[in-house]
Order: structure tokens, then sequence, then C-alpha cells
């Protein structure tokens, strides 16, 4: 037996005497209890014998019943202070007195012991089987009568099987020995293997023919058994090993190759070296020697190391093949190598962890949806959608929609995209748990794409803000570009309006601003161009220069609107008769020029010059009023009359002042001549400017005479210029100069108030009184001051108004109209007569006529000139005395040379006349003379008649 009472070793006779297997079996199940106190008593007395023999009686129950017995036990020697590791039992049968009985008891036993022993037993003699028990028969085939008396090279596989076995065996036998061997294969007696364990002894050492007593044992299942575990140990994959109080008894391929051992580099070792701490070997000790003995399998996941020390991890199951062996039984231990798969799963875990890390803290809500519900979602969903974990898992995803419409919607574009194989793709509108509306973006695709109704995984993000800050961005870009179109607009109109403005300082800097015409300066450009072509086509071009005539004193008169509207109907009549390539320009004033180029001949010049005095001859009608005006054009011609602009326009200019020479209403072709007359009118025009300071004006005196008795009625006052060098100069000279320049008012009142002195002075001189006529001009008698003038020079001087008459053109007093007729009246109230001067010439209203307070009508000389040739001037004299006659007015008859014409006024009935015939105007100090002639008197002293002045 080993310490712990196992039987581990015993002979035949003993097994004969047990009749049971014994092996392995713990000895104190063959002692019956209370006999042999059991296996306390046996390990009490193994203890107790631990270093002496012992020697006691029991009870041994084997197979053939109870039986006394006398054991001597002997402890095995244990090095000193040790346990004894086993001890040998001898068990003989207790002498309870001997003698025949005794023995055929004896016999009988031994009989009943073969008969029912389950190891074959065979009594062989030399080459003989004596007898055997029906086991042993029963294992080759036979009956145990049949193997009587039979070779025992029978159930051997071959003589020479047989003869090396005995050769082997004999020998042991004949020393007395125990020969044993553990397996031979011998032969059944159908031919097949039986695999026996033999013993063998001599049943008497001195007598051969006692015979030798074999048993045998059938180990051929066993072996089977072993076989088949080898096959299993070898190919297993997974590594075993076997042990026995954990120590390793044996091990497969694979567990060496697992764990880097050779296979007999662990055999008898501990299993202490799988483990990395003493403290994890005991741990799992006790965990799996608990489970396996209550007769669990026992499985554990574990840390274990390689032999190059690097650790695996293992799953480890555990048997225990003999429970009743208790610690001492062999186990089974099968490992497996998870190392990989545990990194897998670890892999797997972490993998996963990350997955749900990520899914926790995405910003973006992650859920996963299947058939219309949420599996599965993360926490910024439900931080989303407002509402807790549980809530939203598993929720209805129609319920995160605002409305029926909103989700079949959605879910129409995902099933056409899904089917379509594309990821969706939308921004919805979705609501929170509570209620509270949000934009979402929405991300959705399928696991798999072939199953487009199965899973699918959704993203979803809050771009409520982003959609809010779009429509800011939007609504402030669509502001910016309102503004930015608005300032467009503004700048545009800015620019419009500046260039409008250049444009308009364009046109001022070049045209005239009351009538639209070009200026001088466009003028001057546009001329030198023409200039230049006609230079180069070897053209002529005219220039014609117009002046208005009388305008200054309609101007003056009847104020600047009409003035300007004159002028503005002037410009367009003029721009009406000329073609449009020609230019119409007006210089200032009533100072206009055209430019005509291209001209073949002067010819066509005059042509045009017809045309402008046509156009301007219609009265321009202004505010109740016909204004007549008419032109003096002068025309010059290039290259005839000049070769450059400058010499042009003054040469146009000269003519034009020809023209007014001319009698007005006309136009003159440049001459030569004409430049010089020109030159003086510019010399005498700035001579004018000082000549009333410098006294150089002086009066002369016309009688108008009674053509009947040829005496003075009357004298018309004429103003003269004394020239420094030129002498005498005429008005017909200087009063268009002065009537033009405006120095005809001082000039004129002047002439009124020196001619009132004189009539005064004559007076005191005792001269005859005769009315004075003064001429007034139609700018003198528009002047507003006019009455108030008048007046202060009659209060001044004394005069009677009686003795004062003033001349007023024809064509002065029709201008005018009512304003005219108020100057008038008060001219008649004041007692001031009044005449119309060269009647005939101008485009007299009856209706005005009749109403003007004017007592006299004086014919122009012009009528008179050649009165006794003309039948047509004698008919408008006629008509003239007729209508003064009609109108009482007295009629004076001007510039009567000869007596033809005298006979003949007298005979048209005009009373008055006056010209050379009768008088040359004459000097102050003449007059009194002329006047004392005619009365047939001693004249007066013309001294004492001279004005203060
Ligand atoms: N050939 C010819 N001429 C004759 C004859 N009898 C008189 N005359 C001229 O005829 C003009 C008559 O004066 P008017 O018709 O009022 O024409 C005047 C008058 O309209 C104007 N005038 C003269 N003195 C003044 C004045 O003090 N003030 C204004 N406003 N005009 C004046 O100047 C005009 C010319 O004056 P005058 O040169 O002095 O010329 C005078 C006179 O010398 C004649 O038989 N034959």
């Amino acid at each position: 037996c080993d310490a712990q009472g196992r039987i581990t070793a015993a002979n035949d006779a003993m097994a004969v005497l047990a009749g049971v297997p014994l092996l392995g079996r713990p000895l104190a199940t063959l002692l019956e209890a209370g006999s042999a106190d059991g296996m306390e008593s046996a390990h009490a007395r193994i203890g107790l014998a631990r270093h002496e023999e012992d020697c006691w009686e029991g009870v041994l129950s084997g197979a053939g019943g109870a039986m006394a017995v006398e054991v001597r036990s002997r402890p095995l020697p244990a090095a000193s202070g040790e346990p004894a590791a086993g001890a040998t039992f001898v068990f003989s049968r207790a002498a309870r007195g001997a003698g025949l009985p005794a023995l055929r008891g004896t016999l009988l036993e031994q009989a009943a012991v073969a008969e029912h022993a389950p190891v074959g037993i065979v009594v062989t003699l030399p080459h003989l089987i004596k007898s055997c028990n029906p086991r042993l028969a029963g294992m080759f085939g036979y009956t145990p009568e049949q193997m009587v008396n039979r070779h025992p090279v029978e159930m051997f596989s071959s003589a020479a099987q047989y003869d090396a076995f005995i050769e082997e065996a004999i020998p042991v036998l004949e020393r007395g020995g125990l020969y044993e061997k553990a397996e031979i294969q011998m032969r059944h007696r159908d031919g097949r293997a039986v695999w026996c364990r033999i013993r063998a002894k001599a049943v008497d050492m001195d007598s051969q023919e006692a015979g030798i007593i074999w048993i045998l044992e059938d180990v051929t299942e066993t072996r089977r058994a072993l076989v088949e575990v080898q096959a299993i140990m070898t190919n297993a994959t997974v590594g075993i090993f076997f042990s026995r109080e954990r120590v390793f008894t044996r091990c497969n391929e694979c567990f060496a190759r697992m764990f880097g051992y050779g296979e007999a580099e662990v055999l008898g070792r501990s299993t202490r070296l799988l483990y990395a701490s003493e403290q994890e070997y005991v741990e799992l000790g006790a965990h799996a020697y608990g489970v396996l003995a209550e007769g669990r399998s026992f499985q554990c996941e574990a840390t274990m190391l390689r032999k190059d020390g690097t650790p695996m991890w293992i799953k480890v199951i555990g048997y225990a093949v003999n429970l009743a062996e208790g610690d001492a039984g062999t186990l089974i231990w099968m490992l497996e190598d998870r190392t990989r798969q545990k990194r897998d799963e670890e892999a797997l875990r972490v993998a996963l962890m990350e997955n749900q890390a990520i899914l926790d803290n995405a910003v973006l809500g992650i859920a996963v949806v299947e058939r219309g519900r949420t599996l599965r979602c993360n926490r910024k969903m439900a931080e989303l959608f407002g509402r807790d974990f549980q809530g939203i898992d598993g929720a209805r995803v129609r319920s995160l929609y605002p409305d029926a419409g909103g989700w079949l919607a959605a879910r129409d574009a995902t099933l056409q995209d899904f089917e379509a194989g594309r990821v969706h793709m939308a921004e919805r509108e979705m609501v929170r748990g509570d209620g509270t509306r949000f934009w979402a973006r929405l991300s959705g695709r399928p696991f798999d794409l072939d199953q487009r109704d199965g899973r699918s995984v959704w993203l979803v993000e809050d771009v409520t803000a982003e959609r809010e800050a779009a429509d800011a961005l939007r609504r402030a870009r669509d502001e910016l570009e309102l503004r930015v179109r608005e300032r467009t607009a503004e700048l545009q109109a800015e620019i419009v309006e500046r260039r409008q403005a250049e444009a308009r300082v364009h046109h001022m800097a070049y045209h005239d601003a009351l009538t639209g015409l070009p200026n001088r300066a466009l003028l001057a450009e546009r001329l030198d161009r023409a200039l230049l072509a006609a230079r180069r086509g070897g053209d002529r071009l005219a220039l014609m220069f117009i002046d208005l005539d009388r305008f200054k004193t309609i101007n003056d008169s009847l104020g600047h609107l009409t003035g300007d509207h004159l002028l503005q109907e002037v410009a367009q009549r003029l721009c009406r008769v000329v073609r449009a390539s020609d230019t119409v320009a007006r210089l200032g004033g009533d100072e206009f020029v055209v430019l005509v180029p291209g001209v073949r001949e002067p010819g066509e010049c005059a042509l045009v010059g017809d045309k402008i005095i046509a156009a301007l001859a219609e009265p321009v009608r202004f505010e109740g009023r016909s204004l007549h005006i008419s032109p003096s054009i002068g025309i010059c011609l290039y290259p005839d009359d000049g070769a450059d602009g400058a010499s042009l326009m003054r040469h146009a200019d000269a003519a034009m002042y020809q023209a007014k020479a001319a009698g007005r209403n006309n136009y003159q072709f440049y001459a030569e001549r004409m430049s010089a007359a020109a030159a003086r009118h510019f010399e005498l025009e700035t001579q004018l400017h000082g000549a009333l300071a410098r006294r150089e004006f002086t009066l002369l005196f016309q009688p108008i005479v009674t053509t009947r008795e040829r005496r003075t009625a009357c004298l018309e006052v004429l103003l003269r210029w004394r020239h420094p060098q030129r002498g005498l100069v005429g008005p017909d000279e200087f009063i268009p100069i002065i009537e033009e320049n405006g120095l005809i008012v001082p000039i004129g009142e002047w002439v009124i108030r020196h001619a009132c002195e004189q009539a005064v002075a004559w007076r005191r001189a005792g001269v005859r009184a005769v009315p004075l006529a003064v001429n007034l001009s139609a700018r003198q008698f528009m002047q507003r001051g006019l009455v108030e003038s008048v007046r202060r020079i009659l209060d001044d001087t004394g005069i009677d108004p009686a003795q004062l008459e003033f001349e007023i053109t024809e064509t002065a007093l029709m201008q005018h109209g009512g304003a005219t007729l108020e100057t008038l009246a008060q001219l008649d109230c004041m007692g001031i007569r009044l005449s119309i001067d060269d009647f005939g010439t101008g485009y007299s209203s009856l209706a005005y006529l009749k109403r003007f307070p004017v007592h006299k009508m004086k014919i122009d000389r012009a009528f008179v000139r050649d009165l006794e040739t003309s039948g047509e001037d004698q008919a408008i004299v006629a008509a003239i005395m007729a209508l003064a006659g009609s109108l009482q007015l007295a009629a004076v008859a001007e510039g009567v040379e000869n007596a033809a014409q005298l006979e003949l006024l007298r005979r048209h009935g005009c009373d008055y006349a006056q010209g050379y015939l009768f008088a040359r105007p004459l000097a102050a100090d003449q007059v009194p003379l002329l006047l004392a002639r005619e009365d047939g008197a001693a004249p007066a002293q013309a001294a004492a008649a001279r004005p203060a002045a």
C-alpha cells in the first residue's frame, strides 16, 4: 500500500484470498469493519508501525466471504522524520486450530476462489495445462475441461513466441521468483488476439510436478481503451495532461507544443510551473479541487505561462478520473489556448467600448432604425429630441415628426433613395418631446443595401441655428444686395447727374443760356472747323452778322422778360430758316451770327438774308403786344473777305453796321470801305462816352413853318456833336450808337434841359415864343424816369409846357402800346404837345393812333423827296393827310426842299412843313434873327438869348 492505504501491488495468493481486483483499491475496503478497525485502523497501524513491524488479526472480506487473517505489516523505508511512503502487508489465514477439516476447508475455499476469480488462473506442468478456472478458459474460448491437458502453446500467437516466453519466465520461476509480464499478446481459440498480464509462480519450488500457477488478467479492453486514449491524446488539438497530486503524470504533444516543453520534461514535475505565481496556483487548485470533489467537471479560464515565460490565456477543463481515490486520484486536464480568441475578444470588446464611447460622445444624434422604430440610439439623439433614452429607444420614428405629412414625405423620399442604393440626406422639421420643433439634418443609409427595408442607421444634426444663421446671412446678403443696388442706382443717378451737369456746364460753356444757341466760343470753334474744311475743299463760306434794330429800346422799355422772349423767338425763327448744316449763334445782346458753310456763290447768301428778314418781319406776339423787330445783316465771305475767323467776324460786323446805316432791315455784303466805316463807328462809340462831360454837344434849331405864310410855327431841336477832330457830327451818325449803348438817356435829358433853358433865355431876351420840338428816341421815351425827368426840367427852367413838344417816331409809338399810352397821357397832362415823327415808315394802328394824345404827325422825308415825280408818294401823302384829317391832327411834311414839293403839300392840305426850302438847322443865336426877320423886327440880342448853362 502507498501512504494513503491504496494497494499498489499484491501477489496472487492475496488475489486469490481477496477474490477481487486489488490494485488501487484502499486496503481498508478489504477489512471488515469492526474486526479489522477499517481504514483508520490500517492507517493508524501504518502510522504506528512507522518504523517498526507490526502484527495483528483481522477479518478479510473477500469474494469468497469473510476470512480470519493474520496480518503482518512492515513500513517501507523512509527518510528520517518523513512519514512512511507505504507499507507491506502479509496476510495469512489465522491458524484457528490445525487438522484435516481445516485443510479441507481451505481447499474448498480455494476452489471457490478459483471458481469465482475474475482473473484467469491456470496451473501448468511443463508444456501441459494441468487445470484452469472458468475465467481463464473463457478468456481463450474454451471450457475448463477443454483446456486441461492442452499444450499451452495454443494460447500463443506462435510457437516461437511461446518458446521465447518460456525461455524468459522459467529461469525466474525456477529460482522461486515471481514472474511478471505486464502485457503479452496471446491467441483466442478463434484466432483473435487476447492481451494478458501475467504473473506466475512455481507452486512448489521443490516439486516440479506441483506445477506453476499462472494468473492471467485479460487486459485487451484496458489496452484498447489505453490505445484509444493515446490516440485521443496524440491527435487532440487541445493540450491534455494527467496529474496526480498536482504532479504531471502524462501529457500529450499538443500540451507540450502549447507550453514549449518536451513531453518528458514535465512528467513528474509539479503543475506549479504553469502558473505565474504561487497565489494563482493555490487559488486555482483550491477552486478546482472543490468542484472536482463534488464529481463535477471544473472549468475556468486562467493565465498560464509558457516555458519561455510568455503568458497565455487558457481555457481549463478538469475531470477527476477516480473520485474514490480523493486527492490522490488522477485528474485529466484539457487546456485550450484561447489567447488569440481572448485577444480578439478583447479587441472586439475595446472596439465595442470605443464604439459606445463614440456613440455616447458623438455630437450627432445616431440611431439604428428598423421597421419604423428606433432600436438603439446614442445620448446625443436623446438630447436632441429631449426624450430620455428609454423613451426614445424603441420609439416610433413617426413620433419624431411634427405631423403625418412631414413623416410621410420623409418616409417616401427615404425609400426612394434607399431603393436607388443612395444615402438619404435631407433637412426636415422634427419635434421634441416637449412639442417644440427644430430643424434636423438627417443622413440615413441601410445597413445592407440588399435589404432596403431592413435596418438603417441615421445621423441627426440640429441645424436650426445653422439655418437661422443661413437665413440671417441670406437676409443680410439680400439687404446688402439691395443696398448695393440702391447705392449703384444712386451712383448711376449721380453719374448721370454729373454727366448731365458736365453736359450742362459744357453746354453752358458753349451755348447761350437764353436761346440755347451756340455762343461765341462754339461759334469760333465751328468757324475754325468750317474754315479748315472750306480751305481743304476749296469752298466758300459765309458769315452773317445780325443785329436786331431797336432791340435795346424794346428791352429797356418793356422789360427783360419781353426782350428775352423776343430773343428766343428770333433764335427759333433764325434756326427755322437756315439749313441744318448752318450754325446760328448768339454773341450776346441782340447780336446773332449765322455761319453758312458750302456757299457756291454770294447769291445764296442774299437768299438767306432775305429769308431772315422775311422770318423776322412777322410781329412777335407777347403778353398782348405785337413786337416789331427787324434785322440789320452784315454778310462776308471766305475767302473773298477774309482768310481767318477773326477778320471774317470783324468784316461781317462792319457790314452789319453798314446795313444799320443803310436804314436797317436789310443786309449788306462786306466791302473794303466798310471796314473804315466800322472803324469810325467804334472810334465814335468810344469818344461819345466822355462827350457830354466835355460839353461837346450843341443844339441846332430848324424851323417848322406854316405852308401858307412860311412863318415859323415851331423849332425842331436837333442835336450835334462837336467832335474835336472831325468837327460837327450829325445825329444819324451817333444817335444809333448812343441809342445802342444807352447814352441816349443822359444825353437826351441834356437836350431837353438845354432846349428848355434856351427857350427861357429867348423868352427873357424877348424873342418870339416859338414852341420847341425835341426828338425823343424810342429808348428815351420808354425810359421809366422820363416823365419825372421832364417835370423836373420844367420846374427847374420854368418853361411853359405849352412851349415844348416831343417828337416820337411812329415805330417807337406803336411798339409799346399800353405803357406808351400812359407816358403820353402823363406828358399830355403836363401840357406838353406830342407829334409822330417819320409817319408812314412804321406800322401804325389806327386804333392806337386814335387813342394817343398826339397833335401832329410828321410825314417822313422819304415820301416828300420824290413827291412831285412819284404818284405813289403823292398817294401816300394824300392818304396820310386824309388820316391826319380824320384824326384831327396837324400834318408836318419833312424834307421839303423845293417849291414844287411845297405846292403839292399845300394842295394836299398840309399846313406845316420843314426843310431846306425854308431853313437849315440853325445855331441858337441865329434863331432870334430868323424870327425877327419873319416878324419884320430888329433881332433880339443873340448873346442875351444864350442859355445860362
Ligand atoms: N435832306 C434834307 N434834310 C433835311 C431837310 N430839312 C431838314 N432836314 C433834316 O431832316 C432831319 C429832321 O429831323 P428828324 O426827321 O427828326 O430826324 C432827326 C432826328 O430823328 C434825329 N435827331 C436830331 N436831333 C435829335 C435829338 O436831339 N434827339 C433825338 N432823339 N434825335 C435827334 O436825327 C435826325 C436827323 O437829324 P438831322 O441830321 O439834324 O436832320 C434833320 C434835318 O437836318 C431837307 O430839306 N432836306
